[in-house]
């Protein structure tokens, strides 16, 4: 790369956000506005996070894009409208000869990889939309509100610009300028948060999420009812996360799922995202709670079968004993990689405890557990070693994740 073609590169990380609120239904489809505020925890980037390269350069001849080490088309209207969102208030910012500077004649080329499965419910679109428009943003000098565009790349992305407790606001203007991000309480104010995702499936999923909640919003009578119902959850958890009030955060986020789901089998046809083993996790969750006596863990299930749970700390070595009990991973698995993002001594459950729940022991129905925290918004990596580009300005093409 001659220092003529003027090259330029942004590298930065965004998190998965699990939403305890959930987005589900669109008022419009094109500029993505949702039927109903929804309200999400982050979680930390260690465990699991996009990370973006971006650049630009006189000697590129178009825009393209690399995801996992495979060439993807950028011609999706997602990735069109999140382009010209971020070009257009660059170019508001900088008028005449400034335009070179950043680059703003010149394609970008962007390359990303996920340290997670690529869809397979894992919210890596969300992920991967926001920080795509985080380097974007960076790159092109656009600051301030940007969550705006991460939402008409994917929904759920806006939620991801923003580290601890996320509202997704509704908004009321047509133009949609007014549905974004908010933080309600940043990743420090519940040290004690944790989450464990039970992954029981790492394949595609057979109804993806932007098809699914399309056929909900124009066949299920009880979505009428449910979006009556999310303004008054959506405050009621919001108070419950800054009181620290574990279990009332954790009843409304087990009675938001259901309801999801609900809306889900009262869709024609039905959709059906859950699985025999999603119902199991459930029935544990809600066996462990009765036996504590207390509200110590819940779930929430998004489009597919694999489980977040939410729980405190204090709580981890309990909950997680009896995951593994009734959940054992297979032969060929040791506990260490069964569990990431933890170290475990033992994990053994009391007998006593296994004697008052009664689900079946389903080996291998849970392949491997993720164990993290809450986690901040986007980084910018400035270790030119993290970049996705050579130093030449081509894609450094690393095994797929
Ligand atoms: N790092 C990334 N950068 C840009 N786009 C990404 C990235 N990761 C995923 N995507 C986009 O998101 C799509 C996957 O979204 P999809 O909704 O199918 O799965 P998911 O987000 O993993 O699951 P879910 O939405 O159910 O949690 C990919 O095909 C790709 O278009
Ligand atoms: C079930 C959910 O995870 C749905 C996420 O939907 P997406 O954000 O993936 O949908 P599009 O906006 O069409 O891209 C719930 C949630 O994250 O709130």
């Amino acid at each position: 790369m001659s220092v003529k073609s003027n090259f330029r590169c942004v590298t930065c990380t965004a998190p998965v956000n699990i939403a305890v609120i959930k987005y589900w239904g669109k008022t419009d489809e094109k500029r993505i506005l949702p039927t109903n505020p929804s309200l999400s925890v982050t979680l930390g980037q260690d465990e699991l996070r996009a990370k973006t390269s971006v650049a630009v350069s006189s000697s590129f001849s178009e825009d393209r894009m690399w995801l996992n080490g495979i060439e993807q088309s950028v011609s999706s209207p997602r990735i069109q409208n999140v382009l010209k969102e971020i070009r257009r208030r660059a170019h508001k910012r900088k008028s005449g000869d400034s335009k070179d500077d950043i680059g703003l004649t010149q394609h970008v080329h962007i390359v990303s990889e996920n340290n997670f499965p690529t869809a397979a419910g894992l919210a890596s679109s969300a992920a991967g939309y926001a920080c795509l428009v985080f380097a974007l943003g960076k790159l092109f000098g656009v600051h301030g509100e940007i969550s705006d565009i991460a939402r008409q790349g994917s929904g759920s992305a806006c939620r991801s610009l923003y580290g601890g407790y996320v509202l997704w606001k509704m908004g009321s203007k047509e133009d949609g300028s007014d549905s974004h991000a908010v933080q309600v309480q940043p990743e420090t104010h519940w040290p004690q948060m944790r989450s464990l995702i039970l992954v029981v499936s790492d394949q595609k999923k057979h109804v993806g999420s932007t098809e699914g909640m399309q056929t909900t919003v124009q066949t299920s009578e009880l979505m009428e009812k449910r979006i009556k119902l999310v303004d008054k959850r959506t405050e009621e958890i919001t108070q419950a996360i800054k009181e620290r009030d574990f279990p009332t955060f954790a009843k409304i986020t087990m009675q938001e799922s259901n309801q999801l789901h609900a809306v889900c089998l009262d869709t024609y046809p039905p959709i059906f995202y859950m699985t025999d083993t999603s119902r199991l996790i459930v029935r544990l969750v809600h066996a462990i709670n009765d036996i504590s006596g207390k509200v110590k863990v819940a779930y929430t299930f998004d489009a597919g079968p694999n489980a977040c749970l939410y729980l405190l700390e204090e709580d981890v070595p309990h909950v997680l004993a009896l995951v593994r009990h009734f959940f054992p991973p297979s032969k060929n698995m040791t506990d260490s990689s069964f569990v990431t993002g933890l170290k475990l001594d033992e994990i053994k459950p009391s007998s006593a405890d296994i004697a008052q729940i009664n689900i079946p022991i389903s080996e291998g129905a849970v392949k491997y557990v993720i164990h993290t925290k809450v986690g901040p918004g986007p980084q910018v990596l400035t270790d030119p070693e993290g970049s996705l580009f050579t130093r030449e300005g081509k894609p450094k093409l690393r095994s797929s994740s």
